[in-house]
């Protein structure tokens, strides 16, 4: 069986390394001409995973969107992740979960066993009840050939009262955070596959990201004002390893395929030349 950090490193050299996020907001969906409804969600979940999944290394749906609808909106998300594998692009699932061990382990199976209907590749985690407490997370990706994304240093302003805040070694919540993930990379080749979610809005980094050995997702690139070449000076000892992360700003130009296809190529274009060794 294949890794998680094996696959991506493998389809970011071939694909380029945007992800490409599918946040079917009210907003767009107005936008886009479709109802606020499961049905427009469907029609907008296919013309975008139609238009992005068959030229990125990775589509990230925000799971939140979808669950708006409650079961039908689950079962659109179930969809995506399906049709988005089936065209070659990595899925990660956009869910931010995290709690106690044992009920950690009942999310790792709904997003990481392949028995499930919503597994993806791989899924934003929260460690923030302890990263302990994300053990069968790690467990259940290790076994079946999926990734992690842990929520380090995130993109909006707010974080930063939480994450930088410093623990009693005088290492910050952040920091204490990516030394867990570099201590599980260790020795991965060609690349780990548990990652770390670092916002591309960020104006200073002070870790040496080199150490993770892993991939860094990096949302912020966009509606929140940050742009690829930032992700390369910031991450600039890992950058090969950095997926810059877009949603608002590639969904707005839909729902016409080719403006999306051109939006996703301009950018995964600009992230090739910022991000490549
Ligand atoms: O630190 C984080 C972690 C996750 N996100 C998510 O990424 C997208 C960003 O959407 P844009 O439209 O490109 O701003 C969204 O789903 C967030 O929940 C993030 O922004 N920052």
């Amino acid at each position: 069986m294949r890794s998680f950090g094996g696959r991506l490193r493998a389809l970011i050299d071939s694909r380029g390394p945007l992800c490409v996020g599918i946040d079917p907001s009210t907003a767009l969906l107005d936008a886009w001409g479709l109802g606020d409804t499961p049905g427009g969600l469907e029609k907008f979940a296919r013309l975008a995973v139609e238009a992005v999944a068959g030229s990125v290394a990775v589509v990230k749906p925000q799971s939140a969107f979808f669950e708006r609808f409650g079961s039908r909106g689950v079962a659109v998300l179930e969809s995506v992740v399906a049709d988005a594998r089936a065209m070659g692009a990595l899925v990660i699932m956009d869910a931010k979960r995290g709690d106690i061990g044992s009920t950690t382990a009942a999310y790792a199976q709904a997003y990481l066993h392949p028995d499930s209907p919503l597994a993806a590749d791989a899924v934003t985690i929260s460690p923030y009840l302890g990263f302990g407490s994300l053990q069968p997370m790690v467990d259940l990706a290790r076994e079946h050939g999926a990734g992690l994304f842990v929520l380090a240093r995130t993109s909006n302003p707010e974080a930063a009262e939480v994450q930088l805040a410093t623990g009693p070694d005088g290492r910050t919540v952040a920091g204490t955070v990516m030394d867990h993930v570099a201590g599980l990379n260790h020795g991965a080749e060609p690349l780990g596959s548990v990652g770390v979610v670092l916002g591309a809005t960020l104006t200073d980094l002070d870790y040496p990201v080199a150490r993770l050995n892993g991939p860094i997702l990096a949302p912020g690139v966009g509606a929140q004002g940050a742009t690829c070449a930032d992700t390369a000076r910031l991450f600039a000892a890992a950058r090969r390893n950095v997926l810059p992360s877009v949603s608002r700003a590639v969904l707005a130009e839909g729902p016409d395929p080719i403006r999306l296809q051109d939006a996703v190529d301009r950018l995964n274009d600009e992230a090739r030349e910022h991000l490549s060794a």
